[in-house]
């Protein structure tokens, strides 16, 4: 084995191809069809004009490269550097001589290893779509002196992000021998706000003990020509993103822009969110420990409820539209009665079906998902369609909302004694350290983001799909959002466990159908090529 670092070898493509035989132009968004040998795939990169001239800055031009096979193999491949820098020398991985490493049979991951995104199938189907495999390379395209990496972290707060800050700095530094990593505070606004702050094994040996994010954090401010100008001026090469949704759509756009300028920069995502809403992947970090502290307000809410004569104990649970935190807290709690994700609070509604339970019961406790009901309350209160910075609906507090008309219903109504308490954990959930399970994970979507960089990969998010750790272009991950779906299998285990109706209309059902459906379509239909495309009319070049 030759010793890590060594000298610049004949340039390759990430498939261990020489780069003459896949031949990407950089002048975008001029791509073109590129094939490999006769037996390989059928390669092409589809543009897209993705976005947005508006306050995120400058054109985004997404390409999702896609590589046809036979049965209906689609693989929707990651950007490289080589795509528009094919002179790219390789490097040995300083991992083979770790002596860490060097006793994994195959620690190396092949470079046509693909996971793919649907598990379950017949035997008719079609091979369908897949992402590239995560984790280390045989060859590297950064020399270990020359990294300079940073590391973001934006959005809202989530259990786990100083692990990842950790991993990403332990991962570059104990594999690759890397010591030039700079921490951006503040998010993205931090690029051109702010100094950045040296970070060593050392200087985060502690954090993942600790909640929040030791580079804080922000919503808005993200300026795309400005972020870029400085991560040239400062000889930033890998640049780590951690964030949601919102932050992915940033990433997109600063990895368009460093493309277009033709800088070495290998752009990493790793996706971040207590709502578990982000598309594709199995289960964002920190949704785990959310779940597990919203249980101690589950928990309070039903001594203080089964304590007092006709209790009712209310809990709402953040996750902006997604559910999914209140779902599973209810579903691993069994002290729940009732979990809202729709509020009817008409006839044979809500209120009534309360009424019954608290004479059967004595007392119950209801779990709502803070998106739930907005329509109902926005009408009531006649409210404003107010945003955050970064353009986020500003959600009703629906808890308070509910306890009020919970509290009239039964004074009015029913002219019934009832003792209400109202938790919001909110912030609590999503402020504390992440629990054992998800601080694995943490560590090992780190790693896999920093191995991706190393190799050259670039414009992907790490994220885990069906176990297994993958680079998925940001355009997929994007495109959608994951929800609870009444119409699901999991709702219905939900509804049997709180032994409640779904209060839902057949319109409801009819409605959710339909979305589901069409969430299905956009996820599992693999992108067009350029000429399919351009057979349709929607061709964007
Ligand atoms: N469409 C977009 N394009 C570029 N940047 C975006 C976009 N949406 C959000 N951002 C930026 O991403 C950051 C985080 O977004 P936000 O929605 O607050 O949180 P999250 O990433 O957790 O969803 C903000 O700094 C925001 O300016
Ligand atoms: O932190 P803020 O601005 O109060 O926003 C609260 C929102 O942030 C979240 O905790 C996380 O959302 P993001 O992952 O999009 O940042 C949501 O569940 C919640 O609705
Ligand atoms: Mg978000």
């Amino acid at each position: 084995m030759s010793s890590g670092g060594g000298e610049p070898q004949e340039p390759q493509s990430p498939t261990g191809r020489r780069i003459r035989d896949f031949e990407f132009r950089n002048s975008l968004p001029r791509v073109r069809s590129a094939s490999f040998s006769s037996a390989a795939p059928e390669t092409v990169a589809k543009s897209s004009a993705a976005s947005s001239t508006s306050r995120f800055g400058s054109d985004a031009q997404a390409t999702v490269k896609i590589v046809k096979g036979e049965f209906g193999y689609v693989l929707e491949d990651v950007p490289h550097l080589t795509d528009y820098l094919p002179d790219l020398p390789t490097y040995p991985n300083p991992l083979q001589d770790n002596p860490a490493y060097s006793v994994v049979k195959q620690y190396f991951v092949d470079d046509d290893d693909t996971v793919p995104k649907k598990v379950v199938v017949q035997k008719d189907n079609p091979r369908g779509l897949h992402f590239r495999r995560g984790g280390p390379r045989q060859k590297v395209y950064f020399q270990t002196d020359d990294v300079h990496a940073c590391i973001v972290t934006c959005g809202g707060l989530c259990p786990g992000l100083n692990t990842v800050i950790r991993e990403i700095v332990c991962g570059l530094s104990h594999m690759y021998g890397v010591n030039k990593i700079s921490g951006i505070e503040g998010g993205y606004r931090g690029f051109y706000a702010r100094n950045t702050i040296h970070l060593t094994p050392k200087s985060v040996n502690d954090i993942h003990k600790r909640g929040g994010t030791i580079l804080g954090t922000s919503r808005g401010g993200h300026d795309t020509c400005k972020i870029v100008d400085n991560i040239q001026d400062r000889g930033i090469n890998q640049v780590y993103i951690i964030g949601g949704d919102g932050t992915q759509k940033g990433a997109a756009a600063i990895f368009e822009e460093i493309r277009r300028r033709g800088l070495k920069v290998a752009v990493a995502g790793i996706p971040k969110t207590i709502d578990n809403d982000i598309a594709v992947i199995d289960k964002s970090f920190g949704f785990d420990t959310a779940v597990e502290e919203a249980q101690r307000a589950i928990n309070a809410a039903h001594v203080e409820a089964g304590s007092v004569h006709n209790g009712i104990g209310i809990v709402k649970l953040m996750g902006r539209y997604s559910g999914f935190i209140a779902m599973y807290a209810t579903l691993a709690s069994r002290d729940v009665l009732l979990k809202l994700l729709l509020i009817d609070t008409g006839p044979g509604g809500l209120y009534e079906y309360m009424e019954k339970r608290l004479k059967e019961n004595g007392h119950m406790v209801i779990v709502v998902a803070e998106g739930a009901g907005q329509d109902l309350i926005e009408e009531s209160m006649k409210a404003m369609n107010h945003q955050d910075a970064s353009g986020n609906k500003l959600l009703l507090d629906v808890g308070l909302w509910l306890s009020q008309g919970i509290k009239n219903y039964f004074a009015s109504s029913t002219k019934t004694e009832i003792n209400l308490k109202y938790i919001d954990p909110t912030y609590m959930i999503r402020a504390i350290p992440s629990n054992a399970s998800d601080n694995v994970y943490c560590t090992l979507l780190a790693h896999s983001a920093v191995h991706g960089a190393m190799a050259g990969y670039t414009g992907f998010t790490a994220g885990l799909v069906n176990g297994r750790h993958t680079y998925i272009p940001f355009e997929r991950v994007t495109e959608t959002r994951n929800k609870v779906v009444i119409t699901d299998r999991m709702w219905a285990r939900l509804l049997s466990s709180t032994n409640q109706p779904s209060f839902l209309s057949s319109k409801d059902v009819e409605e959710a159908n339909t979305a589901e459906v069409q969430v299905k379509q956009t996820e599992e239909q693999p992108k067009k090529t350029e000429d399919e495309e351009k057979v349709t009319g929607n061709g964007s070049i």
